[in-house]
């Protein structure tokens, strides 16, 4: 099995791509980077893609979270660390609550490049290219930092490269442990105001704990977690150049990330992102916004899994919370009715941002809850797995979404908004969205595969 070439894929008109000034500069990047060495390994996608199959088999949920864009400043322990230890603590609520392992995987490690809205922003009369992430150019408003620099590619892999090292060894060291992580989750219930609405979550958690330990169940799954990494496939040059041949199974594989997804933006049937990652064995997502019908959903389910394999799709849908109780259930009835059950993840944030009086690009944490509730009424409407939740988030104490069990308002942003594109749910939101999560995933009327069954005395 081949992969496109990168000439094939310009001939496809990409979008988003950055517009660099110098040919042969990106040329001699490429050359470069198809020498480096993977950043992951074939094996561990597959591993991946039969645990999203358990996902969309009702078996697990997905939690899949971080920054909306990564940067290069931001690669350092403490940051990676928060980032882990926020995702580990929402997925111990999570998987207790819905009783089905929680698949952990990372916005991190390759997040460094961003779809904008426009290309070109302007302040007070002056039009400079948008910031397109680290991938591409300078955070910086000036000429010189928004030109699009290739060599930045370069500063990627590094980058992905030692966010993925760092977080190997703190997910396989002990930092993982089940323990630890439910004494931050006892703390974060004991120290914010949402004690009442949670603390009956978390001290069954805590007795759950406590038999096992008197049971003498002490092993590995008890301190070390599988934890994958992902990120937008959006800058073909380097997603290409990436793109390796196994050598188990000749197939292609993007070894820049476990998962890759295509965005709102770049999801055109005939475009160059379906193009490229219909041809790698990855699990992949497709985000999908209110607009897209039920015939285009499916047309790129049967383009990107044409042997409509399990684990190998994953839509993520982010429709706004006014949209989602419409515009979803019709896709969904196209999907079944091909006979089709992809992972159906959602992310309650891209259809719920807006601007604020004072400038600041914000989400409401009320309206990314109404959107999760919409999402799962839909799939309770419809019978089919709420499989999952895709969040844009950090593990630091920022002030970039209103709400929450802070009560941020649209006055607080400006204490501590570090976010280089999109707003994140800081550390306390998260963990009180898991909680939310967890109170819809105890919900009754969400049909596993494997109901934890009631104890039937044997007869003796
Ligand atoms: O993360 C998603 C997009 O890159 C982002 O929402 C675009 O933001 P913009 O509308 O400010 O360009
Ligand atoms: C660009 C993103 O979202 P979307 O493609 O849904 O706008 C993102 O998730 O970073
Ligand atoms: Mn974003």
């Amino acid at each position: 099995m081949s992969f496109p070439s990168l000439e094939q894929l310009h001939t496809l008109k990409p979008q988003q791509q950055p517009n660099y000034p110098d040919p042969s500069a990106v040329a001699a990047v490429n050359l470069e980077l198809s020498t480096r060495p993977p950043l992951v390994f074939a094996g561990e996608c597959d591993d991946l893609r039969s645990k999203l199959a358990s996902v969309a088999r009702r078996e697990a949920f997905l939690l899949q979270g971080g920054d909306c864009a990564e940067t290069f400043a931001g690669v350092t322990a403490q940051n990676v660390k928060n980032k882990l230890q926020v995702l580990l603590a929402m997925a111990v609520v999570m998987q207790y609550a819905a009783q089905v392992p929680v698949v952990k995987v990372g916005r991190l490690a390759g997040q460094y490049a961003k779809p904008r809205s426009s290309d070109m922003e302007t302040r007070d009369g002056v039009s400079l290219p948008s910031f397109r992430g680290d991938a591409v150019n300078g955070f910086d408003f000036t000429s010189d930092s928004r030109i699009p620099d290739p060599r930045r590619l370069l500063d990627v892999y590094n980058a992905s490269a030692a966010t993925l090292n760092l977080t190997r060894a703190f997910v396989t060291g002990g930092f993982a442990d089940l323990r630890t992580i439910h004494n931050w989750n006892t703390n974060f219930v004991r120290t914010s105001s949402v004690v009442e609405r949670y603390e009956h979550l978390a001290d069954e958690i805590e007795r759950a704990m406590a038999f096992m330990i008197t049971c003498g169940i002490d092993d590995d799954s008890m301190r070390t977690v599988d934890f994958y990494a992902s990120h937008e496939a959006l800058l073909l040059e380097y997603e290409h150049a990436l793109t390796r041949i196994d050598s188990r199974s000749q197939q292609p594989y993007n070894t820049s990330g476990h998962f890759v997804w295509i965005g709102e933006r770049t999801r055109q049937l005939d475009g160059a992102h379906v193009e490229l990652l219909a041809s790698v064995r990855n699990p992949i997502g497709v985000k999908l916004g209110p607009k897209v019908s039920g015939a285009e959903a499916l047309a790129l389910a049967e383009r990107l899994d044409p042997d409509n394999e399990p684990g190998r799709l994953t839509f993520i849908t982010r429709m706004g919370a006014d949209n989602v109780g419409e515009a979803l259930p019709p896709i969904i009835e196209t999907i079944q009715n091909a006979g089709r059950t992809p992972v159906w993840v959602c992310d309650p944030m891209h259809g719920n941002t807006f601007s604020t009086s004072n400038g600041y690009k914000t989400r409401s944490f009320d309206r990314i809850v109404t959107e999760l509730n919409g999402w799962f009424d839909v799939h309770d409407q419809m019978d089919s797995w709420p499989g999952g939740v895709h969040i844009e988030l950090t593990g630091d104490d920022v002030t970039e979404c209103v709400g929450g069990v802070g009560e941020l308002a649209e006055t607080d942003l400006e204490n501590r908004y570090e976010t280089a594109c999109d707003p994140r749910l800081n550390r306390n939101q998260s963990l009180e969205l898991a909680f939310t999560v967890a109170e819809r995933l105890t919900d009754g009327r969400i049909k596993r595969a494997n109901p934890v069954q009631a104890f039937t005395p044997v007869d003796l």
